[in-house]
């Protein structure tokens, strides 16, 4: 379909005849405010954009426009003289201009071409959508919780249905949204975030549904609302479980029918979003301690899917570990045997999030050797600071191993700091440890510490 976007009755009219007569499905509006409107309705596969429409009139406002039908290809019309203008268009991601008045010749191949790439695009996306079914899309980890994850995140993608995510925090939630938009019919359209609790409670609104010029101080010009910008996509509302009071109202009404208020704006419009929400807080408390609105709550909740923390599936710790070493080193990398041991034994309250970060953080300081680089279990409590050598100072805190293990690092490292607290004086070092000096030595002996 294409939407013809012009304010000359008699242009609207012939240019839409001759498209039809072509074979193209046409849409045609009079102003900007009807453009986007009719967009986020429905997505047009080519947008043809006059720049200087009401109610503005201004050129610039005509620019503005154009990321709105991101990603349908625009092609916006000048006047001739206006080379300078057509160009910023182009700038501003246009994808074609055409210069008024129009050639009917031109603006048949101009529009076959835009055609063309649209369902280029739709095709890309579709062959995405169905590559991702195959993958692990994005999602790694071959515990049993995952697989499920997996599998359902496959069944839910296609159908329109709200998505709620719930899990601990670094667990992945952002991931299973990305997951479920790129498995999505609605793949070839944005994913648009938003972080609920990262926008201050007086501007959510206006940063969700959009504002017009003057609507309050500051409000230099119309803004479209990210509600608009996800049109024909997926909304993430990130950390739902924040979202002020009096949003959750206006988010219920958009949620009930797809309709929204823009602040300043008198009249409803409509988008067609899909909406997936995620927190890692538990709603249902909320619920019950009036803090989140029971009827929204309902609302979001048509597949509810959970994301396990590392606790749940220890051994995707290995595998995960692994995979974000190939991605952060450049070349041969591997983990040592007490590396692997360490990863497994330690706990992970911070979840994958923070298994990424230690390894990406010990690949960066590890020393790379003629085979690549070796990452021990040093290295990585050095990258989560639990152990701070000193360059040549015995190893600070070894994994743990076995309680005999763990039994074994602790005196090591309470004999270490003795001795440098002491300076090395052997008979203080002792009296401090509680050891007789001849106990101490033979203690250092046998650890190689002398
Ligand atoms: N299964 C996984 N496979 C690969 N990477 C993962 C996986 N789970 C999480 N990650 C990575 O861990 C980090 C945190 O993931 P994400 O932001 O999706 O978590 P979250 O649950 O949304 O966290 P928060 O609640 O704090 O917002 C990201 O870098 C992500 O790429």
């Amino acid at each position: 379909m294409i939407l013809l976007a012009d304010d000359e009755p008699a242009f609207q009219r012939l240019t839409a005849q001759w498209l039809r007569s072509l074979g193209h499905d046409v849409e045609t509006v009079g102003d900007g405010d009807a453009a986007r409107a009719a967009f986020a309705r429905l997505p047009a596969d080519v947008v043809l954009l006059d720049l200087a429409m009401p109610p503005h009139h201004a050129p610039e406002a005509g620019l503005a426009l154009i990321p709105a039908f991101a990603p349908a290809p625009v092609v916006v019309m000048t006047g001739h003289a206006d080379h300078a203008l057509a160009l910023k268009a182009i700038e501003a991601g246009a994808w074609d201009f055409l210069a008024k008045p129009v050639d009917p010749d031109m603006l048949q191949v101009v529009v076959a071409r835009a055609v063309e790439r649209a369902r280029l695009a739709r095709e890309v996306a579709q062959l995405k959508a169905q590559s991702v079914g195959s993958e692990d899309m994005g999602l790694a980890g071959s515990s049993p919780q995952m697989t499920a994850l997996r599998d359902l995140v496959r069944r839910v993608a296609p159908t329109p249905l709200p998505v709620l995510v719930l899990g601990p925090s670094g667990t992945g939630k952002e991931l299973v949204a990305r997951a479920l938009h790129q498995a999505s019919p609605r793949a070839a359209r944005p994913l648009v975030p938003i972080h609920c609790g990262a926008v201050p409670a007086d501007l959510l609104e206006s940063e969700l549904f959009g504002h017009l010029k003057g609507s309050f101080t500051g409000a230099h010009a119309d803004r479209p609302g990210l509600v608009e910008t996800a049109s024909g996509g997926t909304l993430f509302l990130d950390e739902i479980g924040e979202m002020p009071a009096a949003m959750q109202v206006k988010l219920l009404r958009f949620l009930a029918d797809g309709t929204y208020q823009p602040v300043g704006a008198r009249a409803m419009r409509k988008a067609d979003v899909r909406v997936v929400a995620a927190t890692h807080r538990d709603l249902q408390a909320a619920v019950a301690d009036g803090s989140f609105r029971e009827d929204l709550y309902y609302r979001l909740r048509g597949v509810v899917l959970r994301t396990p923390s590392l606790d749940e599936r220890p051994g995707d710790v290995p595998l995960l570990a692994a995979l974000f070493l190939r991605r952060a080193a450049q070349g041969e990398a591997r983990f040592t045997p007490d590396a692997l041991t360490w990863l497994t034994a330690r706990r992970w309250p911070g979840n994958v999030r923070e298994l990424r970060a230690a390894v990406e953080c010990a690949a960066a300081l590890a020393p790379r050797g003629a085979a690549g680089i070796a990452i021990a279990a040093q290295d990585l409590a050095f990258a989560t600071g639990e152990a701070i050598a000193a360059p040549g100072a015995p190893p600070a805190v070894q994994p743990p191993q076995s309680l005999e293990a763990e039994i074994a690092a602790l005196e090591r490292l309470r004999i270490t700091e003795a001795l440098e607290r002491t300076g090395h004086n052997h008979t203080h070092a002792a009296r401090e440890l509680g050891l007789s000096r001849v106990g101490l030595l033979k203690k250092m002996d046998r650890m190689g510490l002398r």
